[in-house]
């Protein structure tokens, strides 16, 4: 997929996900979420380049000054993420992020060990983690899962979990909040409402 892609691809994703987002050149001027992923993406490359690791570092220290959100280069992340206000967001360096996850403002993905192994989060597809939420150690938060706002999640959840609280526990969700009740595709608008 080429960069203009990619990038329309961020664009969309972020309207999609944020009902304050009222045109594309809102998005493209004002969302740090975005700009701190785009140099994201810059800084990780740079981080599989030996002599460029330290380099990585600088570019993702200044991205944290000027969006507030500090992601280390070495960070994996898929497509279509999405950070929302984001200050205070803190990605530790072995955090693996699925497609189609989203964070808000004051998130930390981070370790609890100082060995230099794998020892941050990994979010499966479609995760979202709410305001103030801290997942911490080598946890695997499974597929559609989603972390309430201040929750200290430090332990796996299989997909579909909804974890609230300290230590975060899994709400357990009902059958029918897996898909909608309606499908929006097929609302009908009835006429009468224009009347
Ligand atoms: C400026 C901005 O707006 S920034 C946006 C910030 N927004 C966020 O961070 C959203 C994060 N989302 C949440 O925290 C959500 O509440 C979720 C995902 C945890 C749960 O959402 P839902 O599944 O819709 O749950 P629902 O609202 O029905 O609540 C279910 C129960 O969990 C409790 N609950 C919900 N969220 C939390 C939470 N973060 N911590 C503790 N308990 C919670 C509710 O009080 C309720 O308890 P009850 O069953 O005893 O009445
Ligand atoms: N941006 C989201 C959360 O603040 C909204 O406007 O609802």
């Amino acid at each position: 997929m080429g960069i203009l892609s990619r990038l329309r691809e961020d664009i969309k994703n972020a309207r999609e996900h944020d009902p304050a987002a009222r045109s594309d050149a809102e998005i493209v001027l004002a969302y740090s979420g975005l700009h701190a992923i785009w140099a994201h993406r810059l800084a990780h490359k740079m981080w599989q380049v030996k002599p460029l690791k330290t380099p990585a570092r600088v570019v993702s220290q200044v991205t944290r000054s000027l969006t507030g959100i500090e992601i280390h280069p070495g960070a994996t992340i898929g497509r279509r993420f999405f950070i929302d206000h984001g200050m205070g967001v803190v990605i530790g360096e072995t955090t693996e992020i699925g497609d189609d996850c989203m964070l808000y403002q004051g998130v930390t993905l981070g370790g609890t060990s100082l060995e230099q192994t794998k020892r941050h989060p990994t979010l499966h597809d479609g995760v979202t983690v709410g305001a103030g939420a801290k997942v911490l150690g080598p946890v695997e938060i499974g597929e559609q899962s989603a972390v309430g706002a201040n929750a200290v999640v430090v332990k796996s959840a299989p997909a579909h979990s909804v974890l609230i609280g300290v230590p975060a526990k899994d709400r357990k969700r009902r059958e029918e909040e897996h898909k909608p009740l309606v499908d929006p595709a097929h609302y009908e608008l009835d006429p009468a409402l224009f009347i």
